[in-house]
């Protein structure tokens, strides 16, 4: 069954195009001019219900913007999509009942009230039986481990612990289907890694189908099974996860601090290894994991290299999705 569909989604804003010199900026004052921008343009997608997929692009690719129109925030200028039966932008309080969200960047818990108290409304707002509210909010505050800070007021926790307390939120009248905007941005490797680990683990036991956008490859690989990417408000790749692993995401960055500033041509070679650009004294070597994996790039850097630091991370997103480009269009012009 098909927990979302879209067909030709699009929306264009309307803006006040900028003028140029203090002349421009008076006369746009009173005399606006106005441009149209297309930030998604005709999109179709289907989802099926448990799926688990990442929505990925560039800054400005209409992530959100899709979102918040499959959440009903905002009317498409044109397209159709049918979100668990529901027209979002004409039933967006009935596709409420049904649909969790979480937006990285905004927080939907009340600023001055202890996460408990939030619970407490949602339940309320959701009109959730009382047994059957207190049990799950039970079960959410022992997985999501929020006992400790569960009557802090939310402005005195950390982006962690807000975190936690936002996706269990979203998650208390057992949505169907979950869009999160950015879920683990700016949160510590750590915490992050436990954030999907728990957001996996309710895809696993109830279903829920996720719809996530993020910028973080670690999200994509070790959260969805498909990857959608788009770009200038259009799909361009829409595949399996393991595939997009098998081509790109075998790759890791290893940062490394050096006491003092080298020649590159001093850094050993490193089997699988690649050295790229230099940042004051941090040097950064991309692994090939297809041909070495880090415990052995690790010991050949120990050694025969100095260094005061070391990072291992994935590739950011950006770099990871030009790299696709890239090999698309060589096999293209090799077809
Ligand atoms: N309310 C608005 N009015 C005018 N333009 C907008 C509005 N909202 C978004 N845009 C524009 O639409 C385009 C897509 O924006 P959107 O926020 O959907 O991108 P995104 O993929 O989520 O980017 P990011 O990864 O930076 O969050 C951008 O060029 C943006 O400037």
């Amino acid at each position: 069954m098909l927990a979302l569909q879209t067909r030709g989604l699009g929306k264009t804003f309307r803006v006040k195009r900028k003028e140029t010199g203090l002349t421009g900026s008076f006369r746009s004052l009173w005399n606006p001019r106005w441009e149209t921008k297309e930030a998604v343009r005709g999109i179709d997608l289907n989802v099926h219900e448990g799926e688990t997929v990442a929505f990925l692009g560039p800054n400005g690719a209409g992530k959100s913007t899709t979102i918040k129109m499959l959440t009903g925030i905002l009317h498409p200028t044109s397209g159709e999509a049918d979100v668990l039966g529901f027209t979002p932008w004409k039933e967006r309080e009935r596709l409420a009942y049904r649909i969790g969200t979480v937006f990285g960047q905004k927080s939907q818990l009340w600023y001055h009230l202890p996460p408990v108290d939030t619970f407490e409304l949602i339940g309320r707002i959701y009109e959730l039986k009382r047994d059957d509210y207190t049990k799950r909010r039970d079960d959410l505050i022992e997985r999501f481990e929020l006992g400790p800070y569960l009557h802090t007021p939310v402005r005195k926790l950390s982006l962690g612990e807000r975190m936690r307390c936002e996706i269990a939120a979203s998650m208390l009248h057992r949505p169907k289907l979950l869009f999160m905007d950015e879920p683990t941005i700016g949160l510590d490797a750590v915490v992050k890694q436990r954030i999907r680990e728990l957001i996996r683990e309710r895809n696993r036991k109830e279903g829920t189908t996720v719809f996530l956008t993020s910028h973080d490859a670690g999200d994509v690989e070790t959260l969805c099974s498909r990857a959608v990417v788009i770009h200038h408000g259009g799909v361009l790749i829409d595949e399996p996860v393991d595939k997009m692993k098998r081509e790109v995401l075998s790759r890791k960055n290893v940062t490394l601090t050096l006491p003092n500033v080298i020649d590159y041509e001093d850094l050993p070679a490193i089997w699988g290894g690649q050295w790229l650009q230099e940042e004051g004294g941090k040097y950064r070597l991309t692994v090939d994991l297809k041909q070495t994996n880090i415990e052995r790039v690790m010991g050949e850097l120990i050694g025969r290299v100095s260094f005061t630091d070391v990072n291992v991370e994935d590739p950011p997103l950006e770099e990871i999705i030009k790299h696709i480009y890239g090999m698309r269009a060589e096999k293209e012009g090799a077809g």
